[in-house]
């Protein structure tokens, strides 16, 4: 927290999410001086259809309504590039129904493997109506066939750009250091530092 004598930031935000996994990486990552405290709220917040920052919006709004209060959001997509973008933010429901293996298989008639991680924080005040500002963090790579732990999600299937190990493969710091996620968070940590524009 700044000491700045403009400094009107709130003094807590509530994230909401209802991933342990995401939680655990976000704290990591914001480490430990994160420019404002962080609060979690464990709930499922309905998902609309549309671009990820059409969904991270209207998540956030939704949280806003719930917590009354200065909250973050995150939502994560996976495009694969042979399939313009898909599964895209719908990669929860993919994962789920057919695992790893077969996102893998997925692109079993395509050459191209492409694929880029994208996190997308959504920031609103609380105020109702006031600007829900967005973070957005991308990883380029590729989709291969899954190796490492199977702990969180999709990691096992994705092979950043420049590196020989699926996310899965990798120490957490290594993750936690070129992740779509990390990306995010260092643009939302920059927003948070200039606190005169809360
Ligand atoms: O770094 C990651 N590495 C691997 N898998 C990941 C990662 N980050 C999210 N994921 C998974 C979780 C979910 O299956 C989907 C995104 O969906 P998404 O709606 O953002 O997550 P969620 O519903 O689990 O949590 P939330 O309550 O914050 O919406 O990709
Ligand atoms: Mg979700």
């Amino acid at each position: 927290m700044r000491h700045s004598s403009f400094c009107t930031m709130a003094r807590s935000i509530v994230l909401v999410t209802g991933n342990k996994n995401k939680l655990k990486e976000f704290l990591y990552i914001a480490g430990e001086d994160f420019p404002i405290k962080v609060e979690i709220q464990d709930f499922d917040l309905p998902e609309y259809q549309g671009s990820p920052e059409e969904i991270v919006r209207a998540k956030c709004d939704l949280a806003r309504q719930q917590v009354k209060g200065p909250v973050i959001v995150e939502d994560v997509s996976l495009c694969f590039n042979a399939l313009g973008g898909m599964p895209g933010p719908y990669i929860k429901w993919f994962l789920k129904n057919i695992g790893p293996a077969g996102l893998h298989k997925m692109l079993h008639g395509f050459a191209d493997k492409t694929a880029f991680a994208q996190c997308i924080f959504g920031y609103s005040s609380g105020e109702e109506g006031s600007k829900i500002h967005i973070f957005d963090g991308r990883c380029p790579g590729k989709i291969v066939e899954p190796r490492g732990s199977t702990e969180f999600g999709w990691d096992p299937v994705f092979e950043p750009e420049g590196y020989d190990k699926t996310y899965a493969e990798m120490a957490p710091e290594l993750k936690n250091s070129i992740s779509h996620r990390s990306k995010a968070i260092a643009a939302l940590r920059n927003f948070l530092n200039k606190s005169e524009s809360l």
